[in-house]
């Protein structure tokens, strides 16, 4: 069976890339490609990515008009990403006119609450309340909006879970015991979201920026 963990590549840098892919490759079950990467090397770099064998994940965020955004998942088509983000907060008829564009083979998911964010920081952009209250709104419309999955944190996705059992779930900002969290502010350990429900695991810095990124995906793999 292939790890649940997605490595995400965070640099602009397609060599450093892909020195990083072939050093976790055996290690990993995909690569997870983000904004800084393909703002950099775009679909040339999506291409060269995918010729370590891996599913890759493009993690765009796309959020725009629905036309803006459905036209932007007919663009990227032809990269065949295994998985592909649009954040929820763009609303239903964005969500559906996504996932309407979108190829058979790719599964779209709804970015919720980002994980670098608590119940403060939702306070300063006008959303009251609790986070795992954002998230189980934004995991409801995804869902009847016909969304194979959302991104959450390892803080809520049990909750979720619960209410759709079928659905897929991306759990970002996981750290290993006693890892530096960085940014991130809702994390959890790789073991802990696995067991709350989690689908994939996104693990960048704690593989990306250790001396031997091959050694930290292999431990991070054996407590799984
Ligand atoms: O809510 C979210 C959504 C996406 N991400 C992305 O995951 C990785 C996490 O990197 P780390 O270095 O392990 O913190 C990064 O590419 C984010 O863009 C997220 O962290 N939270």
């Amino acid at each position: 069976m292939s790890s649940p963990v997605y490595v995400a590549i965070d640099t602009p840098d397609l060599a450093k890339a892909e020195t990083l892919a072939a050093q976790v490759k055996r290690h990993v079950g995909g690569l997870k490609l983000g904004l800084e990467f393909f703002c950099a090397n775009g679909h040339h770099g999506v291409h060269e990515m995918a010729k370590f064998g891996l599913p890759i994940f493009l993690d765009l965020k796309l959020h725009d008009i629905p036309n803006t955004v459905a036209k932007a998942v007919q663009a990227l088509h032809m990269l065949e990403p295994a998985i592909l983000t649009v954040h929820a907060a763009g609303g239903r008829a964005m969500l559906e006119d996504a996932k309407a564009a979108a190829g058979v083979n790719t599964k779209v998911v709804a970015v919720t609450v980002l994980t670098s964010l608590d119940d403060a920081d939702l306070l300063d952009i006008g959303v009251g309340g609790r986070a795992q209250d954002q998230v189980r709104r934004l995991a409801d419309l995804a869902q009847s909006a016909g969304l194979d999955g959302i991104v959450c944190s390892g803080e809520e996705v049990a909750m979720v879970k619960q209410a759709w059992s079928d659905g897929f779930f991306v759990v970002p900002g996981v750290r290993p015991a006693g890892g530096a969290k960085g940014d991130q502010k809702r994390a959890v350990t790789p073991r802990e979201a696995l067991d709350r429900g989690a689908s994939i695991l996104v693990v960048g810095r704690p593989i990306s920026l250790a001396e031997d990124p091959d050694l930290a995906a292999r431990e991070i793999e054996a407590t799984l």
